[in-house]
């Protein structure tokens, strides 16, 4: 097992990295709690995770309940962040009880906030289960979505705790696997061009994913989200890095409708055109070429953008969370691992958006 610590305005907590640790989360727990509720999604819960985080958390609190959402990004919205307040509520926690989010990141982004708001702000621990979860869990960026933009609504609050047992991302989807690698791609773009490099030569498919290139690639993703959000927690400037590709990403998501691309696929595809941004205004040296060739080669769906009308998702774009005075910005890099927060012209955006779907997306 590895271990991280985190800073944050609020407290430190540690990041638990390793196989098998959802048998053992009472181990890593900062306090004592009487009450606590778990949080998770239903095919969380069907592969039997529910169950054993239970059995392991009965031992250590008077009182653990569950509560299970319909899996999906259809989750994260107000009205289900209800029937989670309402069910604290209705359960009795208070200001001394935990809530345990375990799941992707979506229960993460909900469970969190709910914690965030409940009583205006109780102690909650993420138990990460996807690949993508890496980032998520870390940072405490909690959020629900509007139908007019992701993650509209939210906050800034620190988990007590992160418990990633690795062994369960082994029962991930495909299609999953994809979309948590492409922030772990993300990291290695903003952060380490080692770890870009060797991701590039050794991971042909996602497949067959070696284990080991995986893990040393998630560790590594936190330890730069962590570096990173222990100097600017808020966003009042580098943690905006970490939003490379999401300009793009966000407003396909919330355009093509949430759920029916994954996050994850559409960050890979606003990373792409944020290169070919990144060569036009920085001149930025890189092959796009080639790494639009390995982001096919591991099936992300490129081509799924030319259904989006270009005006809309410029539209979905001016309610990013990282403009300023009504300007748009976007996370670009001036070489890998040298990322830049960049104002850009409408005009060039809505140019660079066409020569994108028309003629780098083949
Ligand atoms: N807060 C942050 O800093 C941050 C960072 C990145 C992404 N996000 C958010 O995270 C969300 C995406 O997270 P996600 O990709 O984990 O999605 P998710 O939570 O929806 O999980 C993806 C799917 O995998 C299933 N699943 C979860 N664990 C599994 C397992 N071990 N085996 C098999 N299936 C499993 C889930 O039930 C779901 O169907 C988005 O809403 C995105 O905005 C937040
Ligand atoms: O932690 C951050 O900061 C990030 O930007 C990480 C992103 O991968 C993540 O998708 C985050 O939720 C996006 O934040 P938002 O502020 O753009 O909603
Ligand atoms: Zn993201």
């Amino acid at each position: 097992m590895r271990t991280l610590e985190v800073n944050s305005s609020q407290w430190t907590y540690n990041v638990y990295i390793g196989p098998d640790l959802r048998f053992e989360v009472s181990k890593y727990l900062p306090n004592s709690y009487d009450k606590i509720l778990i949080v998770t999604d239903r095919h969380v819960e069907q592969l039997g995770y529910l169950n054993e985080v239970i059995s392991d958390l009965q031992k250590h609190a008077k009182q653990v309940y569950s509560f299970t959402v319909p899996a999906g990004e259809e989750s994260k919205k107000l009205d289900v962040f209800e029937q989670l307040q309402t069910d604290a509520i209705k359960k009795g926690l208070d200001r001394k009880s935990l809530i345990v989010a375990l799941g992707g990141g979506v229960v993460g982004d909900l469970t969190g906030f709910v914690a965030a708001t409940f009583m205006r702000g109780i102690d909650y621990i993420q138990v990460p289960t996807t690949i993508l979860a890496h980032d998520s869990s870390v940072g405490g960026k909690v959020a629900i979505n509007h139908s007019l933009g992701k993650n509209l609504i939210g906050a800034f609050h620190a988990p007590k705790g992160v418990i990633y047992d690795l062994s369960t991302i082994k029962s991930l989807p495909l299609v999953e696997k994809r979309s948590g690698f492409a922030e772990v791609i993300k990291h290695g773009l903003i952060a380490d061009k080692n770890m870009l490099n060797q991701l590039m030569e050794h991971v042909q498919t996602l497949e067959t994913i070696n284990q080991k290139i995986l893990e040393d690639a998630l560790y590594n993703g936190i330890k730069i989200k962590a570096h990173i959000v222990e100097q600017d927690e808020k966003e009042k400037g580098i943690r905006s890095h970490l939003n490379f590709g999401h300009t793009l990403g966000h407003a396909i998501e919330a355009e093509a409708g949430y759920g029916s691309i994954t996050h994850g696929e559409a960050v890979a595809i606003g990373m792409l055109f944020a290169l070919q941004v990144s060569e036009s205004h920085l001149s930025l040296s890189f092959s796009n070429n080639r790494f639009k060739n390995w982001l096919k080669q591991l099936a992300y769906p490129l081509h799924m953008v030319k259904d989006l009308q270009i005006e809309s998702l410029i539209e979905r774009m001016k309610v990013d969370k990282k403009n300023q005075s009504g300007q748009i910005r976007m996370v670009l890099l001036k070489d890998v691992g040298m990322p830049e927060l960049y104002t850009i012209n409408e005009n060039r955006l809505l140019s660079e958006l066409k020569t994108f779907i028309n003629e780098v997306i083949e």
